[in-house]
């Protein structure tokens, strides 16, 4: 079968769009082809997250993040899917340029990861950008909030919206992105109540983590739920514990190994 012909049969950016207001999107993040396939059959958008800095190269940040991991990663999990719509996230330095480097970066990922759109961090400063995007054929996640890229200017990644009187620049955001085209933007890191008024206050989607259950769907980092990572914040409900399963797993095989135990007549050729 065609690659085109799979694209056509996931999950739309309009069928997303549409879905304000009704049953919350399910969302999850991706990096690896295998784990992919297993998120398909329940997500209706996987997002490459530049998450995979810290998750799968130990980074302390997203900061590091290079254009072509991201492109690595988001061919792994399109190769690995044929359902959910794929966003794969900008890297930081790959669009605040300018919206003409935005497009070339954002192109250049679409083209070679076959992605369906792409996700960058900013509200009303990276509007412009995201009109220019969706306005030549590229469909844009915005996300505001709590913006991992710019944790060096926030001193870390702090919850926003404690303050009630910066309420009016996040709302002032999200119109911004709206306006500008975003077919539905992420809320991260923001106090319940202020995400719930954001959620009432756009026509389009809001994806929460750390957000609100108001919101028109949830986003986590998949590892974070699976009980892979040593830290996970507030907002994270673990529903699988797989760092302990691998853990039993890897010892019982050292084992076997030190005690010739493994391989017995089935894993070995006669
Ligand atoms: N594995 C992983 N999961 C994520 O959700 C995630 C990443 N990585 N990397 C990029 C950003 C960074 N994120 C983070 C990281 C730390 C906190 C954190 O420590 N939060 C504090 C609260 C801080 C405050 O109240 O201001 C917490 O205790 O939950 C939150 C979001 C969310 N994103
Ligand atoms: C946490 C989500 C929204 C993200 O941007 C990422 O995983 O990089
Ligand atoms: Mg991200």
């Amino acid at each position: 079968m065609s690659s085109q012909t799979e694209t056509i049969r996931r999950i739309t950016v309009p069928q997303i769009a549409r879905r304000k207001g009704g049953e919350p999107i399910v969302s999850l993040t991706s990096y690896h082809a295998h784990t992919a396939a297993i998120v398909d059959r329940y997500a209706d958008f996987i997002l490459v997250g530049d998450s995979l800095g810290m998750v799968m190269h130990g980074m302390e940040s997203t900061v590091g993040v290079s254009l072509d991991l991201m492109i690595m990663h988001g061919r792994a999990v399109v190769r690995g899917t044929k359902r959910a719509l794929i966003v794969v996230d900008m890297p930081f330095g790959s669009y605040e340029e300018s919206p003409a480097m935005a497009f070339r970066n954002a192109a250049q990922i679409m083209k070679e990861t076959q992605c369906g759109a792409v996700k960058l961090e900013g509200g009303a400063r990276m509007a412009e950008t995201i009109r220019f995007l969706t306005e030549r054929g590229i469909p844009v996640m915005a996300h505001i909030g709590l913006t991992p890229q710019s944790s060096h200017v926030m001193g870390g990644f702090k919850t926003q919206g404690r303050d009630e009187d910066t309420w009016e620049a996040h709302l002032e955001d999200a119109r911004a992105v709206t306006e500008a085209g975003a077919f539905a933007v992420v809320l991260e890191g923001m106090v319940e109540p202020l995400a719930a008024k954001i959620t009432k206050a756009v026509e389009i989607p809001t994806i929460g983590i750390g957000a609100s259950a108001e919101c028109d769907g949830q986003i986590l980092v998949l590892e974070d739920m699976l009980g892979l990572n040593p830290w996970t914040p507030k907002f994270v409900k673990v529903y699988g514990q797989l760092g302990p399963m691998i853990e039993d797993s890897v010892k019982r095989y050292a084992e076997d190994v030190k005690s010739r135990a493994f391989p017995t007549e089935d894993e070995v050729y006669r």
